[in-house]
């Protein structure tokens, strides 16, 4: 699939500010979740987050990823790209978010972000259902999970197994939450379809090694 009109969209940002990681620290606002989980967010950590979206429509090898469903095999509705621990990034933002968030963190045993997933959203019409995440075996603990944001803003929605009670929080333009405690165990997450217009967005998770013998 060609990428190209996408990027062309963005010709007239030559001028645009580099990235810039904003300061954390006490920028970082708790959000207490029901059954241990909880939320941090930091609106508008990446500042010149536009060049990075250029950037990394440009770089990232996107992949449409494909899944069983019933009968069938789908596409999922994103482009997708996965980066294993001490693979190099695609983008010099990128390592130096994950260290700066592993630094604010104080790099908890079992809970260093060491790996990046990024998800492109191409249009209001991508998406990603109701899920708790995992990577290869179950997790039965808690982790972090780091999202940075950048290009439009689209809708994570947060659902708590427990209530059913949805908190919704519109991610874009730099913005980062980190999902923490039980989080990945007792709510669900979801970036629900629109039909408004809505322009592209990346997602960029970084996340620990989740290993069954830890
Ligand atoms: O797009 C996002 O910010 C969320 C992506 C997500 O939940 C996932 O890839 O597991
Ligand atoms: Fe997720």
């Amino acid at each position: 699939m060609s990428l190209s009109f996408q990027a062309s969209l963005f010709d007239s940002l030559d001028d645009t500010p580099s990235p810039r990681l904003g300061a954390l620290g006490s920028a970082v606002e708790r959000i207490e979740l029901d059954s241990g989980a909880w939320l941090d967010l930091r609106p508008g950590w990446v500042a010149g987050s536009d060049e990075l979206f250029e950037r990394l429509v440009e770089h990232v090898p996107w992949k449409a990823d494909r899944r069983e469903m019933y009968d069938r095999v789908v596409d999922v509705p994103r482009l997708v790209s996965w980066f294993g621990p001490g693979a190099p990034l695609p983008d010099p933002t990128l390592p130096e978010a994950m260290d700066r968030l592993n630094d604010h963190y104080g790099r908890p045993p079992r809970q260093v972000f060491e790996t990046a997933g990024l998800c492109f959203y191409r249009t209001g019409d991508d998406s990603i259902a109701w899920h708790g995440d995992r990577v290869g075996p179950a997790i039965d603990r808690d982790t972090m999970v780091a999202i940075v944001s950048v290009g439009a803003a689209r809708t994570l929605a947060v659902r708590s197994r427990a209530t059913g009670v949805v908190r919704r929080f519109p991610l874009g333009h730099g913005d980062l939450l980190v999902m923490g405690g039980s989080c990945q165990r007792t709510q669900e997450h979801a970036i629900a379809k629109t039909r408004s217009a809505v322009g592209p967005r990346i997602s960029i998770q970084y996340r620990p090694v989740w290993a069954r013998s830890v």
